[in-house]
């Protein structure tokens, strides 16, 4: 069965910003986290992204800055020897009504269809609390991330049923810990 692993970007892959990432030169890789994706792409994993992207509906940035982004991004990580399968965002604003802006469950629904893998259980991780909660009613396992919005995340109180998930200091931390796990 083809291991998956869904990610989110911004506070996961690379730093967040409140002003948004708007072009190439503002997207910098939390530390350890391009070679965190490599290592699991080479250990076998599917390694997907799923991250809402409103910048566009808001008119920071378009669409194909936005491509220029994530072919930066992936050139960094197959750079390490690994690839990322796939980009997945929500464009919309949080007013435009539309299923696949997280917390709704759209981009992975999005990714079962282009995909066709396994979603049940995949590993999603997130910095915010509307990531958990998309992996949650998509069927992943939630996975909370410290880096990015994380430790904010998690000192605002996880809901109940949220409350059990793992939690990681950051990418790389949880890819030492999977890989560490499947080798076991
Ligand atoms: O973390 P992911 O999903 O990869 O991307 C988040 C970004 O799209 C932006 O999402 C915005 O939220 P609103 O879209 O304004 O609610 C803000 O949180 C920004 O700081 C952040 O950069
Ligand atoms: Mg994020
Ligand atoms: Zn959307």
């Amino acid at each position: 069965m083809t291991k998956l692993v869904i990610l989110d970007r911004d506070g996961v892959i690379n730093e967040d910003s409140d002003a948004f990432i708007k072009s190439v030169d503002e997207c910098i890789p939390v530390p350890g986290s391009i070679d965190a994706i490599a290592r699991l792409s080479k250990a076998g994993y599917q390694v997907v992204v799923a991250t809402n992207q409103s910048g566009i509906a808001r008119g920071l940035f378009d669409e194909f800055v936005l491509a220029r982004i994530h072919q930066s991004i992936n050139d960094q990580v197959e750079a390490a020897g690994g690839i990322i399968t796939g980009f997945f965002y929500c464009p919309h604003g949080p007013d435009d009504g539309c299923r696949c802006r997280k917390p709704l469950p759209g981009l992975v629904e999005e990714i079962v269809q282009q995909l066709t893998v396994t979603v049940s259980n995949a590993p999603f991780l997130g910095d915010s609390l509307r990531d958990l909660q998309a992996a949650q009613s998509a069927g992943c396992e939630p996975v909370l991330v410290l880096s990015g919005k994380g430790q904010a995340t998690l000192d605002a109180g996880l809901p109940a049923d949220l409350a059990n998930i793992r939690i990681y200091p950051d990418l790389a931390a949880f890819s030492d810990s999977q890989l560490g796990v499947d080798q076991s």
